[in-house]
């Protein structure tokens, strides 16, 4: 059984559907990248999971946690998993720590809320800072005293502490620079070392990162997953349409907007069809499942017979 395993799930924001029936699974130890651009729903997907989507947001599916649904738990019982089962790197920094307290107390407080001594708890905490190249007077410092960078530094140490067994990381490595990028890289290697269970679902846009790190990649486009490979094969050979323009979009440095108009609705056919260079006429007609490869699946018709 996959440790994460989300199923149909759909987001729709007063009717703007953001999510499209997603399917995607995340196996024990395994580190899965969610790419796409900027808008794709990668946040929104990392949110439904937590339970973050504003009240009046429609989610339709299932989203499996070791068996547990998580959309479908009571909020008491979804609290309990958080901090101790399920850690969040998010993607906003500023917001994603409390301003009156002292960055060492808010990291290390999942530890002392399950018993765990204050000195132990700090210990640990102060170990990773150090891995990540961070002062250990960090830990007594306000959020606001610490740049963009060392507070993003600081929530990847913080979600390392909780030793969860599945680490969701929207885009872990925004405003950080490449020496200490490394050092995140090495770090998630660590703990995965230490923790062979733990799995990583990383949102990027750094495309050298979602390389170093993942064993299958993701692809989202207008809300639809419309490939799931293994990363080897993916980088030397995505097999999407789409995914083919974005690494070709890619000048070795990140994802660059390819302004396809995300979102954008066709009336019938694949949602893709427009921008697609290799686009047939059951294209136009018919949206495509997923599709099985040797590697993974696609959403594309290339791959599929559409007269089945
Ligand atoms: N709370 C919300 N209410 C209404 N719309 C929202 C809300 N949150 C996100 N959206 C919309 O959902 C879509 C997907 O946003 P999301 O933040 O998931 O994109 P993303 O793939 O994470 O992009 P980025 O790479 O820029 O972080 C966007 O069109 C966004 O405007
Ligand atoms: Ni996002």
């Amino acid at each position: 059984m996959p440790l994460l395993e989300v199923q149909g799930l759909s987001v729709a924001f007063q009717h703007e559907e953001v999510l499209r029936e997603v399917d995607l699974n995340l196996e024990a130890g395994e580190t899965v990248a969610l790419i796409g651009e900027s808008g794709g729903g990668k946040s929104v997907l990392i949110e439904t999971l937590l339970h973050l989507l504003p009240p009046r947001s429609q989610v339709k599916g299932r989203a499996f946690f070791r068996g547990e649904d998580l959309l479908a738990l009571s909020s008491h019982a979804h609290r309990a998993l958080l901090g101790q089962h399920i850690a969040w790197i998010p993607q906003a920094t500023t917001e994603a720590l409390h301003p009156m307290l002292l960055v060492g107390f808010q990291l290390a407080e999942p530890l002392l809320l399950r018993g765990v001594p204050r000195r132990e708890a700090y210990a640990r905490l102060a170990k990773l800072f150090a891995a990540l190249d961070l002062p250990l007077e960090t830990l007594h410092r306000y959020p606001h005293q610490l740049s963009g960078g060392m507070r993003q530094r600081a929530l990847v140490a913080g979600a390392l502490l909780t030793g969860a067994g599945l680490v969701l990381a929207d885009e872990p490595t925004k405003g950080i620079d490449a020496l200490r990028k490394r050092q995140v890289v090495t770090l998630f290697q660590k703990a995965q070392e230490l923790n062979p269970e733990m799995a990583l679902l990383l949102v990027t846009h750094d495309l050298p990162l979602a390389q170093a790190l993942a064993d299958r990649v993701a692809v989202l486009f207008a809300g639809r997953v419309v490939e799931v490979s293994r990363a080897q094969s993916f980088f030397q050979a995505p097999a999407h349409p789409y995914a083919k323009a974005l690494l070709e979009a890619l000048p070795e440095r990140g994802l660059k907007p390819l302004q396809l108009g995300l979102g954008r609705e066709v009336e019938k056919g694949c949602p893709f069809a427009p921008s697609c260079p290799e686009n047939f006429s059951p294209c136009r007609e018919r949206e495509p499942p997923l599709l099985p490869l040797p590697q993974g699946s696609v959403r594309c018709w290339r791959y599929g017979d559409p007269s089945l």
